[in-house]
């Protein structure tokens, strides 16, 4: 039986993995669950699942949820909270899915205290890859990812040599807006970016999909989830979002991991690896489908991945102020304060002020992603 803690239990990934835990009852207890201010879904979750901890964001929140849940159930709030659930507790896997660098801390916590590592937070390898993954090494604790391009390229390598491989490619489908030209989207709305064409996800990483932002990040995160530098990773146009990614390797071979876009499947795999339980996705029928397409990546029609690749090779705290300009930007436009074009200008102009410096210790990050946020608000 595993034992699994959910850093963002009523998020899009935090609810399907409690999909998983309960389509596999004999595999997994939930051990812990923290959320941000969704008290009724927490509560739900805690009557259903028994699990020994939840956490909430508020003092308020944690008083209201005591009252909804059964008695004995520990509840906590705010940064401890969250860090209890991450570390303090008997979870043998933390499946870190907060949004944010915010979940890059609770990350840490739970590599300090030897838990793997179920990965979809992808801001955290974003802000603080060097960090984090030199953490986990000395702990002996493995990252795996959730994020379906790197579950793919996981599934892909299967454990071959990184020294094998050519370059690995993450596929893109475009985003809300990937039939359009950058000329069409002065006046688009909050409502028409949330559409994602495949996807059913949280507000962040579907805005972050319609800029190629979440394209860009998932570079970084690869770039520290593979070890690989950044001249072999490249990015692909593929609408239909079907071939999840794939590894070249020197002898030409192409490996790919396909399937219905269906976040329970990389969840599973995540929790479940090596074994590979029946899922509840359902499978994929190509002959119904009939055909794949692909499109080459336009820099110039999103700069956002551009970015990406300069900050990733700028190296540094660079990446750390990518990431956070890129939070602040897209509040900013979901609170409807921006037009949906200013992301990227924020981005691009917070990134240009910026002085990087080395980003192996965790205080220099810190001071970073703040002044970034800072820049940001004030674009
Ligand atoms: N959704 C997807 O399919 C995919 C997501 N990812 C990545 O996974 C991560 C999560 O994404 P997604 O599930 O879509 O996001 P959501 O916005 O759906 O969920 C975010 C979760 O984080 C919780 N949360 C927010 N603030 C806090 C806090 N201070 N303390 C504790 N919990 C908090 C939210 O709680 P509440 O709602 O209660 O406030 C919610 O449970 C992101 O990094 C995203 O890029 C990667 C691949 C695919
Ligand atoms: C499901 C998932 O992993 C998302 O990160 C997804 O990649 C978003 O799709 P695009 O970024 O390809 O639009
Ligand atoms: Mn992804």
């Amino acid at each position: 039986m595993k034992r699994i803690s959910i850093l963002g239990s009523t998020g899009s990934i935090g609810t399907q993995t409690l999909d998983i835990a309960a389509f596999h009852p004999e595999r997994f207890r939930v051990e812990a669950l923290a959320a941000g201010t969704n008290v009724d879904l927490l509560a739900e979750q805690a009557n259903r699942f028994r699990p020994r901890l939840v956490s909430v964001a508020t003092k308020e929140l944690a008083d209201k949820l005591t009252g909804m849940i059964p008695e004995g159930i520990r509840v906590l709030y705010g940064d401890e909270g969250v860090r209890e659930v991450a570390a303090g507790n008997d979870a043998d896997v933390v499946v870190s899915a907060m949004v944010g660098s915010a979940g890059c801390e609770p990350t840490l916590a739970a590599i300090d205290a030897g838990k793997a590592i179920a990965l979809a937070n992808k801001e955290t390898l974003v802000a603080a890859g060097a960090v984090v993954t030199a953490r986990a090494r000395r702990r002996g604790v493995p990252l795996i990812p959730v994020d379906s391009e790197h579950s793919a390229i996981f599934q892909s390598l299967n454990g071959s040599r990184i020294d094998d491989v050519l370059a690995l490619t993450l596929t893109a489908s475009g985003g809300s807006f990937r039939d359009r030209g950058r000329d069409e989207l002065a006046d688009v709305t909050v409502a028409d970016a949330l559409k994602h064409p495949n996807w059913s996800m949280g507000a962040k990483v579907t805005i972050d999909s319609a800029t190629m932002a979440n394209k860009g990040l998932e570079v970084i995160e690869a770039r520290w989830l593979f070890d690989v530098d950044y001249d072999r990773i490249r990015v692909l146009v593929h609408p239909e979002s079907i071939i999840h990614s794939y590894v070249e390797f020197y002898d030409k071979s192409i490996i790919a991991q396909l399937g219905q876009p269906d976040m329970r499947v990389p969840i599973q795999y995540a929790l479940t690896f090596p074994d590979r339980p029946l899922s509840p996705a359902s499978s994929l029928d190509l002959a119904a489908l009939g055909k794949l397409t692909f499109r080459p990546m336009d820099f110039e029609r999103y700069p956002m991945i551009r970015l990406a690749y300069e900050a990733g090779r700028a190296g540094g705290t660079a990446t750390a102020v990518f990431n956070a300009a890129n939070e602040i930007a897209v509040a900013r436009f979901l609170a409807e304060d921006i037009p949906f074009q200013r992301i990227e200008s924020i981005v691009e102009s917070t990134l240009a002020k910026h002085d990087v410096v080395a980003a192996t210790d965790l205080g220099a990050i810190r001071e970073a992603d703040a002044w970034a946020r800072d820049v940001a608000k004030s674009c």
